[in-house]
C-alpha cells in the first residue's frame, strides 16, 4: 500500500458553488432555475408519457403553480454525532443475566453542507449510518442528536416540517387507492389553500406524468396480500407523494434499491431536476453504477459512522488520489472505488479467498487501519476547509438568526383548513376501507348469525320470559365483541401511515381522527340495525314500533361505545395481539359479569357490573322490553310479575336514566382515551 501523501492533497468540496445558487444568498432571494420545468429533459418517460411540444408551455405553467410557493434551503450540519443504548446481558448462559447498559455511536462527528440545486448521496457500506444521518437530517432521529443542524440558519420547525419531503427506504402507501387517487389525495392534503382544488388535481395530474406513471395511473398499490404496482412504480408513486409538498429539502433512503438500472437512472434523473428546480435533494444509495454517480453533485462516504469523504462528486478522484489511493485500473465506477475504502479494502490491497485464518486476521487489521487513515486524513484535510464553508458567512447562518421572521411567518400554519382536511381524509378513507367495510364476508357473518338467532328464538313469547331475556343479553354481548374487535385494527394497522404523514405535517391530528370516526359509522351502524330488525321481529319481542326502536337506539348506543373501547385499546397498545387479548379478557369479564349468567355475585367483586358497557346494555333493553306492572305465566294458570322474575329482579329496572349516563360518559371517555393515546405516540 502507497503511503498516504497527506500533506499534498487537495481539498475538495470547497470549489466554486454553482452557478443555480449563486443568487441564493437569503431565503427571500428567488432561486434561478437553471432548467425551468420540473427537469423535463433529464426525465426519459415512457413514450405515452413525453410530453409533447403543444402541451409542454402549459404544463410548464401549471408546474409554475407548485413552484411558487418554494423556499430554498440551505442545509448545513457540523460534528453530527448520534449514539444508540444497547442492553447486553452480562454473564454465563446459565448464569447471571443482568443487563449492562452500553452505548454504541451509530454517527461520528458528521458534517456538510448542502445547498439549494444540489443533489447529495450518501455512500457506504450497510450499517454505516447512512438512514440514521439522513434520519436525523429530516428531523424525525429519536433521542438526543448532538452538534448542530440548520436549514437557512434555523433549527428545524414545523414550517421546515412542512417543506420538507422524506421518502422512506419502504413504501408506505394504502393497498386500495390507485395511483391517481393516492397522488390526487395528496396534492388535496399537502398543497396550500390558495391554490384551487382544480389546479391541485392537475398538479397530481402533472406529477403523474412527470414521473412516467401515466401507464398505470389507475391500477391500486396493492399490498402483501394482492399484486398491485411493480417496486419501482411504487417506488415512483412515493416520491411523487413527496414532490407534492414542493418540498424545498428532499431527503430519500434507497430510492433506487431492488430496481432496474434504467429505472434507477430515471429515478436519479427525476432527483436531479428536482434538485435543478432550486431544491435540496439529499439521498441514500447503495450501489450506484458510474452513470447514476456522474449525476451526483456532491457525495458524502461513511465509514463505521465517520466520514472519509464530503464534498463535490467530480473530485473524488483526485482527493483520494492526492492522498495516495489510486485505482489500479482507470475504468472503474467511483462509487465501487468509494465503498472499498469505506470498507477499509485499499486499492492494492491483496483479496485472497484461501486466506487462512491468520490471513485473515492481518486482512481485518489492515482494513480497520486503512480505514483509520482515510478518516484521520478526512479531518486533517477536509474537514477544515469544510468547517470554514459551512461557518461562511452569508451571516454565519449556523447560528444566526437572520430569516427567522420570514420562516417564522408561516410556522404552524396548516396548508389546508381544518374541515378541507377532515373532508379529504374522510373520502379517503371511505374509499381505502370500502372492500373491508363493505365486505360479502361482513355481511354474511351479520346476516347468518341474526337469521340463526331469529330462528333459534323464534316467535318466542312472554311466558317463556327466561328465552326473551337471553335474548337481549345476546344483543347486548354480540354487538359488545363485534364492533370491539373490528375498531382494535383500526390504528395499529394505519400506524405506518399515520406516522408518515403526521412527520411531514400533513393535517392535524384531530382532523384524522374525526374523519375516522365519521368514516367508521355508516358500516357500523348499518349491520346492527340489520341484525336488531330481522332478530327482533323473527325472536317475537314486544310487538310494538316504539319498542322496536328503543331497543335498536340502545344496541347502536352500546356499538358506540364498545367501538371506543376497541379505538382505546388499539391506540394505547399499538399491537394488534395484545390488544385482542386485553380485549377478550375484558368482554369475558363484562359477559359473566353482565348480571345474566350469575346472580349471586359475591359483593367484594360484584362492582365489577359497573364498568360493564354490557351491563348497562343489557338492563336498559329489558327496561324498554317489559313494563312495571307486566306479568307472565309462571306456572300452569298462575301469573306472576315480570319484575318478580329473578334476573329482572336482579337487574333492578329503575334509574335507567343513570345507566344512559354512565354509557355516554363511557362513549366520551374511551374514545377521548384513544385520542389522548395516539397523540402520546406521535410526533409533534
Ligand atoms: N434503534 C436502533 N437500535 C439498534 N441499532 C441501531 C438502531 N438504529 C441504528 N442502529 C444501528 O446503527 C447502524 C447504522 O444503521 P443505519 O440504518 O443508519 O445504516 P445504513 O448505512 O443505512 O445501512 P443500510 O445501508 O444497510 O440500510 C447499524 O449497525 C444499525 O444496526
Amino acid at each position: 500500500m502507497m503511503p498516504p501523501d497527506q500533506e499534498t492533497c487537495n481539498i475538495a468540496g470547497n470549489g466554486p458553488a454553482n452557478t443555480i445558487h449563486s443568487t441564493n444568498r437569503t431565503e427571500n432571494v428567488s432561486v434561478i432555475h437553471a432548467e425551468p420545468s420540473l427537469a423535463a429533459s433529464n426525465v426519459t418517460p415512457c413514450p405515452e408519457d413525453r410530453i409533447t411540444d403543444q402541451n409542454h408551455e402549459a404544463t410548464q405553467a401549471r408546474f409554475s403553480i407548485l413552484r411558487e410557493s418554494l423556499r430554498p434551503v440551505t442545509l448545513k450540519f457540523e460534528d453530527i454525532t448520534y449514539s444508540i443504548n444497547l442492553n447486553i446481558t452480562k454473564g454465563s448462559y446459565f448464569g447471571s443475566h443482568e443487563p449492562k447498559p452500553a452505548t454504541r455511536t451509530v454517527l461520528n462527528g458528521v458534517s456538510g453542507i448542502v445547498r439549494p440545486g444540489e443533489l447529495l448521496a450518501m455512500l457506504g457500506p450497510s450499517g454505516s449510518g447512512k438512514t440514521t444521518l439522513l434520519t436525523a437530517l429530516g428531523g424525525r432521529l429519536p433521542g438526543k442528536v448532538s452538534g448542530t443542524i440548520a436549514y437557512n440558519g434555523q433549527q428545524f420547525s414545523s414550517s421546515m416540517k412542512r417543506k420538507t419531503g422524506f421518502v422512506t427506504q419502504d413504501d408506505v402507501l394504502y393497498p386500495h387507492l390507485t395511483v391517481i387517487e393516492t397522488l390526487t389525495y395528496a396534492a388535496l392534503l399537502r398543497l396550500p389553500k390558495k391554490l384551487t382544488k382544480q389546479e391541485k388535481i392537475e398538479q397530481a395530474e402533472f406529477i403523474i406524468m412527470e414521473l412516467g406513471l401515466t401507464r398505470c395511473r389507475n391500477n391500486v398499490v396493492g399490498g402483501p396480500l394482492f399484486r398491485g404496482l411493480s417496486g419501482g412504480e411504487r417506488k415512483r408513486v412515493s416520491i411523487g407523494q413527496e414532490m407534492l409538498v414542493n418540498p424545498s429539502l428532499l431527503l430519500l433512503d434507497e430510492p433506487t434499491s431492488g430496481l432496474d438500472s434504467t429505472t434507477a437512472q430515471r429515478i436519479v434523473s427525476t432527483l436531479r431536476g428536482l434538485a435543478r428546480g432550486g431544491r435540496t435533494v439529499i439521498t441514500t444509495i447503495h450501489q450506484p453504477s458510474s452513470r447514476l454517480y456522474r449525476m451526483f453533485d456532491k457525495v458524502l462516504v461513511l465509514s463505521e459512522g465517520c466520514l472519509i469523504y464530503s464534498g463535490r462528486a467530480s473530485r473524488v478522484m483526485e482527493y483520494f488520489g492526492s492522498i495516495g489511493y489510486v485505482p489500479g485500473f482507470n475504468f472503474l465506477n467511483p462509487a465501487d472505488f468509494l465503498l472499498d475504502l469505506a470498507n477499509g479494502i485499499a486499492p492494492d490491497a491483496r483479496q485472497d479467498d484461501q486466506l487462512e485464518y491468520h490471513g485473515r486476521l492481518e486482512q481485518l487489521d489492515d482494513q480497520n487501519s486503512t480505514k483509520q487513515l482515510l478518516i484521520s486524513s478526512y479531518k486533517k484535510n477536509l474537514y477544515p476547509a469544510l468547517k470554514a464553508e459551512i461557518h461562511q458567512n452569508y451571516g454565519d447562518p449556523i447560528h444566526s438568526t437572520s430569516g427567522a421572521s420570514s420562516l417564522r411567518s408561516c410556522e404552524n400554519q396548516w396548508t389546508t383548513s381544518w374541515w378541507e382536511q377532515f373532508k379529504v381524509l374522510l373520502r379517503r378513507g371511505l374509499q381505502e376501507r370500502k372492500h373491508e367495510s363493505y365486505s360479502c364476508l361482513r355481511i354474511f357473518q351479520v346476516m347468518s348469525v341474526a337469521i340463526l338467532s331469529g330462528l333459534l328464538w323464534w316467535h318466542s313469547d312472554i311466558s317463556h320470559i327466561q328465552d326473551q331475556v337471553g335474548l337481549l343479553f345476546f344483543f347486548s354481548i354480540f354487538w359488545g365483541f363485534f364492533p370491539l374487535f373490528n375498531a382494535i385494527f383500526a390504528f395499529p394497522q394505519e400506524r405506518p401511515v399515520l406516522i408518515k404523514e403526521r412527520s411531514s405535517g400533513m393535517y392535524r391530528l384531530s382532523s384524522y381522527y374525526f374523519s375516522r370516526m365519521a368514516g367508521d359509522l355508516p358500516m357500523e351502524l348499518v349491520l346492527p340495525t340489520i341484525f336488531v330488525t330481522i332478530t327482533y321481529w323473527m325472536g317475537g319481542l314486544k310487538p310494538s314500533l316504539i319498542t322496536f326502536l328503543l331497543t335498536l337506539a340502545i344496541t347502536l348506543f352500546n356499538v358506540l361505545v364498545s367501538q371506543g373501547l376497541g379505538l382505546a385499546l388499539g391506540a394505547i397498545l399499538m399491537d394488534v395481539k395484545q390488544a385482542t387479548t386485553l380485549a377478550s379478557v375484558t368482554m369475558l369479564v363484562f359477559l359473566l359479569a353482565g348480571g345474566y349468567y350469575i346472580q349471586h355475585i359475591p359483593a367484594f367483586i360484584a362492582w365489577l357490573k359497573y364498568i360493564s358497557f354490557s351491563h348497562y346494555c343489557y338492563k336498559l333493553l329489558v327496561g324498554v322490553q317489559y313494563s312495571a306492572n307486566e306479568v307472565y305465566e309462571c306456572g300452569l294458570r298462575k301469573h306472576c310479575s315480570v319484575m318478580e322474575f329473578p334476573a329482572i329482579k336482579y337487574l333492578g329496572l329503575d334509574n335507567n336514566w343513570w345507566d344512559v349516563c354512565a354509557l355516554t360518559m363511557m362513549l366520551v371517555g374511551y374514545r377521548l382515551l384513544a385520542y389522548v393515546a395516539l397523540r402520546m405516540g406521535q410526533p409533534h
